[in-house]
This record gives C-alpha cells, sequence and structure tokens, in this order.
C-alpha cells in the first residue's frame, strides 16, 4: 500500500532564515524516503519587505491582505518567484529534487475572488490532482506557492494555510501546518496540545487566537473536518519526527477533543 502523503505548510518568516529552512529540508529528506511530501510555503513578511522598499503600504483584514490588482506583480513576483525559488534551491542543497509550482498550475487549484474589499483575494478550492501526482510518483518534492487564478483568468492572492488546506484535501494526505510559534499559545504563552472547535471558539472570543493564528485555526478546522484527522500546528524549528509522534505542537480535532477520532 502507498503511504498517505504529508503536506507540509511553511511560514513566511521561515523564508527569512535560510538556516533554519535548510534544517527543515534536511529533516524532510528524511521524512520523504518514506511517505511522500509535498511543501506548501507563504511568505507574507518578504512581501511586507518588498511593499516597504518600493514605498507601497499594505493592510490585512481578517488576517487576509487586502490586494489591489496592480499589487499583484509584486505579490506573485515575490510568492511565486524569489519565495518558491528561495525554497527549492534550499531543497536541492538538501539532496531533494524540487518542483516549484503554483497553485493554477495543472489546474490543481481553483480560486474565486472573495469579495471586492479584499481585492484580488480568493478562496480555494480543491480541483485536478493529476500533475502533483505525477509528480510524486516519479520522486519529486513538488513546492507549491499559494499564487492562484479564477475561471476567467484573473492572478489571485491566497493565504497560504488556505492553500495547504486544499492541497492536503487533493492527496488526502496528512497536513501539517507549521510556524515560527510551537502551536497555539494559551494565555499563559503555553503551548496546547490538543484543540477542537468550540475550544478554538472560545480562545478567539477571548482574544487569545488572533490575526494569523485565527486564519491558520480555522483553515486547520475546516482541513480536520475534511481529511477526517487531526491536523497538527507546530514549529518549523520542531524535528518532524517529534510533531509526527505527537510531542509536540498543537492537534487540531474534528471531533470533540477527550471523544476520539
Ligand atoms: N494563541 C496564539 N498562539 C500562537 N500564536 C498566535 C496566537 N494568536 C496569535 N498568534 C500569532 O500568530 C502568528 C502565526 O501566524 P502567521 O504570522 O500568519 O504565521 P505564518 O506566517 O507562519 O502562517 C504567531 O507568530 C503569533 O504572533
Ligand atoms: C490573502 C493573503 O493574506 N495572502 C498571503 C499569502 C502569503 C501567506 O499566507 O504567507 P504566510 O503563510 O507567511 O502568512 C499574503 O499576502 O501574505
Amino acid at each position: 500500500m502507498t503511504p498517505q502523503p504529508i503536506v507540509i505548510k511553511v511560514g513566511g518568516a521561515l523564508l527569512e532564515d535560510a538556516e533554519a529552512g535548510l534544517a527543515l529540508l534536511t529533516n524532510i529528506a528524511t521524512i520523504a524516503k518514506q511517505r511522500p511530501v509535498v511543501m506548501v510555503h507563504g511568505g507574507g513578511p518578504l512581501v511586507e519587505t518588498l511593499m516597504a522598499s518600493l514605498g507601497l503600504t499594505s493592510h490585512k483584514i481578517d488576517g487576509l491582505r487586502v490586494t489591489p490588482d496592480e499589487h499583484m506583480p509584486y505579490i506573485s513576483g515575490t510568492l511565486a518567484g524569489s519565495a518558491n525559488k528561495g525554497l527549492c534551491a534550499l531543497a536541492i542543497k538538501a539532496g531533494l529534487t524540487p518542483v516549484g509550482l503554483s497553485l493554477l498550475d495543472g489546474n490543481m487549484v481553483q480560486c474565486t475572488a472573495l469579495a471586492d474589499k479584499y481585492g484580488a483575494v480568493g478562496t480555494p478550492t480543491a480541483g485536478n490532482n493529476r500533475l502533483l501526482h505525477s509528480m510524486l510518483e516519479q520522486g519529486f518534492l513538488p513546492v507549491i506557492s499559494s499564487i492562484g487564478c479564477s475561471d476567467d483568468g484573473r492572478l489571485l492572492n491566497i493565504n497560504a494555510d488556505q492553500a495547504a488546506t486544499v492541497v492536503a484535501e487533493l492527496l488526502g494526505a496528512q497536513l501539517l501546518l507549521l510556524s515560527n510559534v510551537p502551536g497555539v499559545l494559551d494565555a499563559n504563552k503555553t503551548l496546547v496540545s490538543e484543540l477542537d472547535l468550540a475550544q478554538i471558539a472560545v480562545m478567539v472570543h477571548e482574544g487569545i487566537i488572533t490575526e494569523g493564528m485565527k486564519v491558520k485555526t480555522d483553515a486547520a478546522l475546516l482541513a480536520a473536518k475534511t481529511l477526517r484527522r487531526p491536523v497538527t500546528i507546530a514549529s518549523w524549528a520542531s524535528p518532524l519526527e517529534e510533531i509526527l509522534a505527537n510531542t509536540t505542537g498543537t492537534r487540531i480535532n474534528n471531533t470533540p477533543t477527550g471523544a476520539g477520532e
């Protein structure tokens, strides 16, 4: 039986830390010998650095970047360009054979514009998984940026956690959302090992889960429901073996925590 693939999403902060990026990719090279791996990446901080250097301002609503269409050349240039190629280059250094892709390649993910107030921001849905399957069969590491497009060819900026959720759905894969924090932290900044929908709603209501982590827990809840298995939010600085053994990170459960799977 073919082992279940793992989709590993990395947040933007990793793309600014080549040493941590190489350590993670070296760890992925070990895991990829046992199970197919797909990477999905963000790059929010890189986008912000470029925009600032161009004298452009950018803001977020509910954790999503408001993206006027005229900003798309900079955003797609950063995410599908420098961020994607930077990760692919590190993957080569780690002994892997990456193929850099975006959500629109092979029609793997279809996107629809969310609402006018966000500009060129889309919601992703699962499309065609043939390209990904053929890449994995041939032993490549797909490295996917969160740039997509609508059916009528408008380039769209997709939050990378939402992108990873849909890529995991396409492959029926296990999903790890890796960030610059050890997982979801409580009001005392202590790592919470497991959370379900009701517990997350309380933490959001109390202002403990905010901004990027709110988008991440929403994406994880959706993925846990679709994939019918827990989704892990953890740090890219933790060994993947520990994350996969559930000894670190936060498991987001579709079923109430404590009620079993
Ligand atoms: N309860 C929480 N636990 C951990 N991080 C939180 C929480 N609430 C908000 N955050 C913020 O969410 C950030 C992670 O989201 P984000 O910056 O979007 O990460 P990424 O770029 O990795 O997707 C953390 O760095 C932290 O500042
Ligand atoms: C619509 C939207 O918010 N798009 C994100 C895409 C990148 C991303 O999600 O990056 P992180 O994973 O590093 O946060 C953005 O422009 O920042």
